[in-house]
């Protein structure tokens, strides 16, 4: 039985269940159960602190786990990273009092505030940085530059709010580019059930990313169409029963669909019509 843990808190925990289920696993009714057997995938979940996980994966307690980049690489755990899942996308960065550092060698001599303190320290240390302290805080960072704890600080970032309300600026280039992961053991042969796993969840980011597209078009407008829309592979065209025309499916990326009906249109393409996509083996 394949052992899956899954943050049970923060803001990992809702979208990983979101998606554990749409892959077709039972998921908790209650936030306080700890382990959820699934004896029909065959699998079971624990439900452990997000910056846990890679560190139960690491010690081969569990199997594969969902964690997020920037808590896999503090951890120090032996996991390895098996799959980005494509939520809780952010980036990692310095950020300081603003107008005033513009590049990551200013942290040189100075006090380095961060929940995330391993992270910080190796990219510093493989950069030749040598910062005066990186100070450990459990969160809200953004506050230690104006209480006096640390002259800048390293943090998450996702849409810049949190330190714009603060007074703070992002510099330098960003530390990590961060995102949900499935995380496994790096040192043993693939547990019995992975591939099932990470293939129901590769359906789940395509199903998510893409979109079904079937449309009409006149059969000398085919080839034009279809250039439009390549598919996957190669969409499917069927003949129309007035013997015209031709009928059209491909999955198209979700975050081009009204271009591309646009440019269908345009060519002569019609009766266009999306539908999402609920599950899929590609
Ligand atoms: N605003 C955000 N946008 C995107 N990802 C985020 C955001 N805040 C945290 N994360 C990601 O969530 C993970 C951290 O999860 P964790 O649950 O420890 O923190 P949290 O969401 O800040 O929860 P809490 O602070 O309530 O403990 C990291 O991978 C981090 O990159
Ligand atoms: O760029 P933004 O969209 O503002 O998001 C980034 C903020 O979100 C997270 O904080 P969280 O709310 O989890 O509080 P915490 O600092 O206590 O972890 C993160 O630590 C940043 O502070
Ligand atoms: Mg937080």
């Amino acid at each position: 039985m394949l052992r899956i843990a899954v943050p049970n808190k923060g803001s990992l925990s809702e979208p990983a269940c979101d998606m554990l289920r749409e892959a077709g696993y039972r998921q908790r009714r209650d936030s306080r159960e700890l382990v959820l057997p699934d004896p029909d995938n065959d699998v079971e979940f624990f439900f452990l602190r997000p910056r846990d996980v890679a560190v139960y994966v690491g010690a081969g307690t569990v199997d594969v786990g969902i964690t997020g980049r920037d808590l896999l690489i503090d951890s120090a755990s032996s996991a390895v990273e098996h799959l980005p899942l494509g939520f809780a996308r952010s980036t990692f960065r310095f950020a300081g009092t603003a107008g005033t550092l513009t590049d990551a060698r200013q942290v040189a001599g100075l006090r380095v505030a961060t929940s995330y303190s391993e992270l910080v320290a190796a990219y510093l240390r493989e950069r030749g940085i040598e910062p005066a302290a990186v100070v450990r805080l459990d969160g809200a960072v953004e506050s230690a530059i104006r209480l006096g704890v640390a002259d800048v600080i390293a943090d998450v970032v996702e849409t810049g709010s949190t330190l714009r309300a603060a007074g703070l600026e992002v510099f330098g280039e960003p530390i990590l580019r961060s995102e949900a992961i499935l995380v496994r053991r790096a040192d043993v042969d693939q547990p019995v059930g992975l591939d099932i796993l990470t293939r129901r969840l590769q359906g789940v980011l395509t199903a998510r990313e893409y979109v079904l597209m079937d449309y009409d078009v006149p059969l000398e407008l085919v080839e034009q169409a279809v250039a439009i829309t390549p598919g996957l592979e190669s969409p499917t065209v069927s003949p129309l029963h007035n013997g015209q025309w031709a009928a059209v499916r491909a999955m198209v990326p979700r975050s081009q669909t009204n271009r591309v009906m646009d440019s269908l249109y345009d060519v002569g393409a019609r009766a266009i019509l999306v539908t999402s996509i609920l599950a899929c083996r590609i």
